[in-house]
């Protein structure tokens, strides 16, 4: 097995929940109110600027040049078709591009500045490893319903799920695998906590959108 399979089989419970949430199964289905979903993409913005840090910082940090180019590519897709995603969306939902983070928000952006300061590769991989691969989960069995879906839902599920972002989570798992034969049992066991503590925030993200962030006009 993997390390990043076994890393998963550890938080097996939180990663179901986190990848058949109420909340992803209401965007695939086209029942999610507008509010739930300008509630969740004005704190997912806020997530994203500390996952850019993150992202670039293990680009950064990677071995080579070989490891760092498809990061570095993946950098460029976040910064920039994503980006445009969030602020078209935020714009036909008519709300603004800044809230006050929410706690879930809040605890997010820690992992994210603790992972990117620890100065370790491995850490920085933990979270990213977990926030990606977690969201190719949820949105590959509703891949083929983007098209039929407002642009703001459908572009979420598309911008998560095909070829080009299956070999960014392959390559995001290979990193950490590669590395995780070199770690000894005290950095596996800091591994292994950072993954999990992802998880369980991604859990909760998806919790309280569902339950629905306070929306900023
Ligand atoms: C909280 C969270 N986790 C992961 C992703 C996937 N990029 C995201 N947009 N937001």
């Amino acid at each position: 097995m993997s390390a990043t399979h076994h890393l998963q089989s550890l938080v097996a419970k939180d990663w179901h929940a986190a990848t058949h949430h109420a909340f992803t199964n209401a965007l695939a289905d086209g029942t999610l109110s507008r509010a739930k979903m300008a509630g969740y993409l004005q704190q997912d913005y806020q997530f994203i600027e500390g996952f850019v840090r993150l992202l670039s910082s293990a680009v950064a940090h990677a071995p080579s040049l070989a490891d760092a180019v498809p990061g570095a590519r993946f950098l460029g897709q976040i910064c920039g078709a994503e980006n445009t995603y969030f602020l078209r969306s935020l714009q036909a939902l008519d709300v603004s591009q800044t809230a006050p983070p929410a706690p879930e928000t809040t605890a997010f952006q820690q992992l994210m500045d603790q992972a990117r300061h620890s100065g370790r590769y491995e850490i920085m991989l933990s979270v990213l490893v977990v926030a990606e691969w977690i969201y190719l989960d949820w949105a590959t069995p509703f891949e083929n319903r983007a098209d039929e879906l407002p642009f703001w839902l459908g572009e979420w599920i598309s911008l998560h799920s095909g070829k080009d972002f299956s070999q960014v989570v392959a390559y995001l798992r290979d990193q950490l695998d590669h590395v995780w034969e070199t770690l000894d049992n005290d950095a596996r066991a800091q591994v292994t906590a950072t993954f999990t503590q992802a998880v369980r925030l991604e859990r909760a993200f998806f919790d309280a959108s569902w339950a629905g962030f306070a929306v900023a006009k």
